[in-house]
């Protein structure tokens, strides 16, 4: 039986991209819009469907709209990864990637490494927070351009929240492929845990731009050029 990785999942925020261009770039844009984006848009289903699944979140099922938003922002100013505003995130991310307003940035190494591994037959995974909607427009519109095809497929917080190991289990499943052959990239030990409770194996991208929690035993790297897909192991420098 072969051991080697034949899938990898990776994470966005403070993996393939920095923290602050989500931090700083994406979640202000959907904050500054969201009055106006509920406003115009509140009374489809589709967004109904999602301000009424962060009422019951917020366990407040009679708020008003307006207070509905103040308590959206202040889940966006507390990093929540709430599922219901994720997915309202990124429906106003589409209007800012359509009309030019967004680009995302990521890692030069992360970008050339993806093409890399591609092109090398592994399949590529992304599992993040940022709805699937949110994460497709993303690799859409990157300053590299259209790096949507480099992908087999998307999972987000309707898998399941980062931190629990059922979450990873469930993307084994339907990626089909054994959780040794899956390695998983993220820059939070937490959510490096869960995936190697379910069996994964796992690599932490240090980027410097955040102190990774002390005391992990995973293997560690600041960038994926050191990164040896097919043993999963990072390389020596
Ligand atoms: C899809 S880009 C926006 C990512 C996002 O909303 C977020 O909260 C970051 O979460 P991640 O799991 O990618 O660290
Ligand atoms: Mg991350």
């Amino acid at each position: 039986m072969t051991r080697d990785v034949r899938a990898i999942v990776i994470d966005i925020e403070g993996t393939v991209s920095s923290i602050a261009f989500v931090r700083d770039v994406l979640f202000p844009y959907a904050r500054d819009r969201l009055p106006g984006f509920v406003a115009a848009r509140g009374h489809t289903p589709e967004v109904r469907r999602q301000l009424d699944a962060a009422r019951a979140l917020a366990g407040e099922p009679e708020l008003d709209d307006a207070a509905l938003v103040a308590r959206l922002q202040r889940w966006i100013d507390e990093d929540r990864k709430a599922t219901p505003l994720k997915a309202l995130q990124g429906l106003i991310w589409a209007d800012g990637y359509e009309n030019g307003d967004l680009v995302a940035t990521l890692y030069p190494d992360a970008v050339t490494a993806l093409r890399t591994w591609h092109a090398d037959g592994f399949a590529l995974y992304v599992y993040s927070s940022g709805s699937v909607l949110a994460q497709k427009l993303l690799f859409g519109h990157t300053s590299e351009g259209d790096l949507q095809p480099l992908f087999n497929g998307f999972f987000d917080t309707t898998t399941g929240p980062k931190l629990e190991a059922p979450s990873y289990e469930a993307i084994v499943d339907a990626i089909g492929v054994p959780g040794h052959g899956v390695l998983f990239l993220s820059d939070s030990i937490g959510e490096l845990d869960a995936a190697r409770a379910a069996g994964l194996r796992t690599i932490a991208l240090d980027r410097g731009e955040a102190v990774l929690r002390s005391g992990h035993t995973h293997a560690s790297t600041d960038s994926f050029a050191h990164i040896d897909a097919r043993t999963g192991e990072v390389a020596a420098v």
